[in-house]
C-alpha cells in the first residue's frame, strides 16, 4: 500500500466535507497573510520615523484581532472536519470489523486490533485537521508576499526570498520514502508492542502463577527497545530536516542584508521574510506528522478493507428469512425440521489439515443432540458452523431446510444460540449481562432463565439482586457461575436451537445434573446441540455424533452405542 493509495482512500471518506476544510485553507492563509501585514505595518512606522500614533495602533490592533478571530475559524473549521471524518472512520471501522469476528478478534490480535481501533484512528487526525491547510498556505501566503514585495518594494529582494522559500517548503519532502518507511516500522512495532502487553495482561495469571514475569518482562523490554530504534531512527531523520529548514530561513535573512541597497527597503524585506517563518514551518511540521498518519491510516485500512469470512449476502439480495437463498445459490439441502450438515467441510486459513472433512449429518428439531470426540476432533468447529461463527469451505449447513447462509445473519443469531465453555461477561449489572442479546426481556424473563441453570440461590444472596454490579471479564464470579450466567444469557434471548459447547464443564456433577433436568423440563421443544467430552454422563436416549480428526465416526443414540463398544463406548472409558 503506497501513500497515494491511502490519500485517496482517505479523502473519498471526506469529499462532503470539502466545503468546510475551504473554508479552514481561506482563514489559515488570509490570517497568515495578516501576520506578515502586522510585521510589514510595523517596520513602515518604523521606517517613517515619526512618533507613533494612535491610527498605527488601532491599525495593529484591528489587524492583530481579525487575525486571532480567522485563526479560531480556522482551527474550529478543520478539527470540526477531521473529529467528524475521524467519527466517521471509526463507525466504518467497527462496521467492517463485526463481520470479520471470531476470525479477526481472536487470540494475539486482540490488543494490537484495539491499537489500530483507537490510537492508529486518533493518529489520522494529523491529516484531516493539519495537512491541507497548512500546505496550501505555505505555498500562497509566500507567494502573495513575495510578489508584493516585488511590485511595491524592491523585486530583486523578491528574488533573493523567493529560492529560499522554495527549498525550505520542499526539502521537507526530499526524504519522503525514507520517512514513509520509517514511519511504518514505527506503527508496525507499537502494534507489536501493543499485542504483547495486551497478551501479558490477559495471562497475568499463568505468567506469575509459572513466575516468568522475569522472562516475559524482558521480552517486552525487547520489543520496546526495537520501537525505540525505529523513533530513532525516524527522530534523526526529522531532526536534520527541521534544522535544514531552520538554516534556510535564518539563511535568507543574511541574504536579504548582503543585497539590500537600501535601509528602509531591508527592513521591508526583512519583515516579510520574518513573516514568513511560521507558513513555511508549517510544512515540516505537518511533514513530520503526515507519514506517522498515513502509516496509522494504511494499519486501518487493511481492516476496514479485509474480505469478512462471514458475509450476511442477504442484506443485499433481499432474502428474508424464509427465503431460499441468494439467486444462484443451491437449493436447500434437506426440509427436515432441525439442522441438516451435508458434506461440510472446513479448513482454517493456514491450516493444512481440514477441522472437519466431509461431514453429514442430521440432528432433529426438538432433540438433545450430543457430539462427541476427542480434544481436537473437530466439536468446537461444528458449534461454530450452526451459527456462522466461520463458514464452511464446501458443503450446506441448514435449518429447518433452509440454507444458513439464505438467512439474514441477526436473525439467525437470534435463532441459535451459543454458550461457550469460555464465555466473556461484560462489565454492567447482572441483568445488563443477561439482556445482552433481549435488551427487551423484561425482569420476570431473566430470573426465569436464572432459575433454569440453578443460580436463583446465588441471586437471593446477592446484595442489589439483579442490579448486583459484575466486574470486568467477570472476575468477582467462579468459573462455573460464569458458564450459567451465560447459559442464562442465552435462554434469556429464546433460542430454537441451544448450542451448548463444554457449558457445563466447571460445574460440579450434581449441579449440572440439576441444569440439564431443568432445561429439559422447562424448555421442552428446544432443540440442544451439546459439545462434551464427558460421554459418560450422555443419557441412553440421546443421539450422537461420534467425532475424530473431522470426520464422523458414529452415529445412533447412546445407549445403542455403548452396547457396540465401539468409539463411543471407548471416549466413554476415557472420560470415567
Ligand atoms: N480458529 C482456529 N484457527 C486455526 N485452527 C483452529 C481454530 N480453531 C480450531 N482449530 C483447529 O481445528 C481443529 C479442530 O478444533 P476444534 O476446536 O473444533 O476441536 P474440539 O474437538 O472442539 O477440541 P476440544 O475438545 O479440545 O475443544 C484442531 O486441530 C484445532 O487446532
Amino acid at each position: 500500500m503506497n501513500r497515494l493509495a491511502v490519500l485517496r482512500w482517505l479523502l473519498s471518506g471526506i469529499r462532503g466535507l470539502l466545503p468546510v476544510l475551504g473554508v479552514s485553507v481561506l482563514a489559515r492563509v488570509l490570517q497568515q497573510l495578516l501576520g506578515v501585514a502586522l510585521l510589514v505595518v510595523a517596520a513602515a512606522a518604523v521606517v517613517a520615523a515619526e512618533p507613533p500614533t494612535w491610527a498605527l495602533a488601532g491599525w495593529l490592533v484591528g489587524i492583530a484581532l481579525v487575525k486571532a478571530a480567522l485563526r479560531y475559524l480556522e482551527q474550529y473549521a478543520g478539527h470540526w472536519v477531521a473529529f467528524t471524518a475521524l467519527q466517521r472512520l471509526r463507525e466504518l471501522f467497527f462496521a467492517r470489523l463485526a463481520p470479520q469476528a471470531p476470525a479477526a478478534t481472536q487470540g494475539r490480535a486482540g490488543a494490537e486490533l484495539t491499537e489500530r481501533a483507537t490510537r492508529d484512528i486518533d493518529r489520522v487526525e494529523v491529516f484531516f485537521a493539519h495537512t491541507m491547510p497548512p500546505a496550501i498556505s505555505a505555498v500562497a501566503v509566500p507567494a502573495i508576499a513575495l510578489l508584493w514585495l516585488g511590485a511595491a518594494v524592491d523585486a530583486r529582494l523578491a528574488l533573493v526570498l523567493a529560492p529560499f522559500a522554495a527549498a525550505a517548503i520542499a526539502l521537507p519532502f526530499l526524504a519522503g520514502g525514507a520517512s514513509w518507511r520509517g514511519a511504518r516500522a514505527v506503527a508496525a512495532r507499537r502494534g507489536a508492542l501493543a499485542a504483547r502487553i495486551g497478551d501479558d495482561l490477559q495471562g497475568i495469571r499463568e505468567v506469575l502463577g509459572f513466575g516468568i514475569q522475569h522472562a516475559r518482562l524482558d521480552a517486552l523490554d525487547g520489543a520496546d527497545r526495537a520501537l525505540t530504534a525505529a523513533r530513532s531512527r525516524d527522530g534523526a531523520l526529522q531532526g536534520v530536516r527541521t534544522a535544514c529548514v531552520t538554516a534556510l530561513l535564518g539563511g535568507s535573512l543574511v541574504a536579504v542584508l548582503a543585497v539590500a541597497a537600501d535601509g528602509a527597503d531591508a527592513l521591508l524585506a526583512l519583515a516579510v521574510a520574518a513573516g514568513l517563518w511560521t507558513p513555511i514551518r508549517g510544512v515540516d511540521a505537518f511533514a513530520s506528522g503526515l507519514d506517522t498518519a498515513f502509516a496509522a491510516a494504511a494499519r486501518v485500512r487493511e481492516v476496514v478493507e479485509a474480505q469478512p469470512l462471514v458475509r450476511d449476502d442477504t442484506a443485499t439480495t433481499g432474502a428474508g428469512p424464509a427465503g431460499t437463498g441468494p439467486a444462484g445459490s443451491a437449493p436447500p439441502a434437506a426440509s427436515a425440521p432441525g439442522i441438516v450438515l451435508d458434506r461440510i467441510s472446513l479448513t482454517y486459513p493456514g491450516r493444512a489439515r481440514p477441522a472437519l472433512d466431509a461431514v453429514s449429518l442430521q440432528l432433529a428439531a426438538g432433540d438433545w443432540s450430543t457430539i462427541v470426540g476427542v480434544s481436537g476432533s473437530g466439536k468446537s468447529s461444528l458449534g461454530a458452523l450452526l451459527l456462522r461463527g466461520w463458514d464452511p469451505d464446501a458443503g450446506t449447513v441448514s435449518l429447518d431446510g433452509v440454507p444458513l447462509t439464505a438467512l439474514p445473519l441477526d436473525a439467525l443469531r437470534r435463532r441459535v444460540a451459543l454458550a461457550p465453555q469460555q464465555p466473556v461477561l461484560l462489565s454492567g449489572t447482572v441483568a445488563s449481562n443477561l439482556r445482552l442479546a433481549a435488551p427487551d426481556a423484561d425482569d420476570a424473563r431473566l430470573l426465569d432463565a436464572l432459575r433454569t441453570v440453578a443460580l436463583d440461590d446465588w441471586l437471593a444472596g446477592l446484595p442489589a439482586g439483579l442490579d448486583t454490579p459484575l466486574r470486568e471479564r467477570g472476575v468477582d464470579v467462579s468459573g462455573g457461575q460464569r458458564q450459567r450466567i451465560a447459559l442464562a444469557r442465552a435462554l434469556v434471548a429464546e433460542p430454537e436451537v441451544l448450542v451448548l459447547d463444554e457449558a457445563l464443564s466447571q460445574l460440579d456433577g450434581a449441579t449440572a445434573a440439576t441444569v440439564r433436568a431443568r432445561l429439559l423440563e422447562r424448555h421442552p421443544g428446544l432443540t440442544v446441540v451439546e459439545i462434551t467430552h464427558r460421554a459418560d454422563l450422555v443419557p441412553d436416549g440421546s443421539p450422537v455424533v461420534v467425532l475424530d480428526a473431522g470426520r464422523v465416526l458414529e452415529t445412533g443414540l447412546a445407549g445403542a452405542l455403548r452396547a457396540t463398544g465401539g468409539a463411543f463406548a471407548s471416549i466413554e472409558a476415557r472420560a470415567r
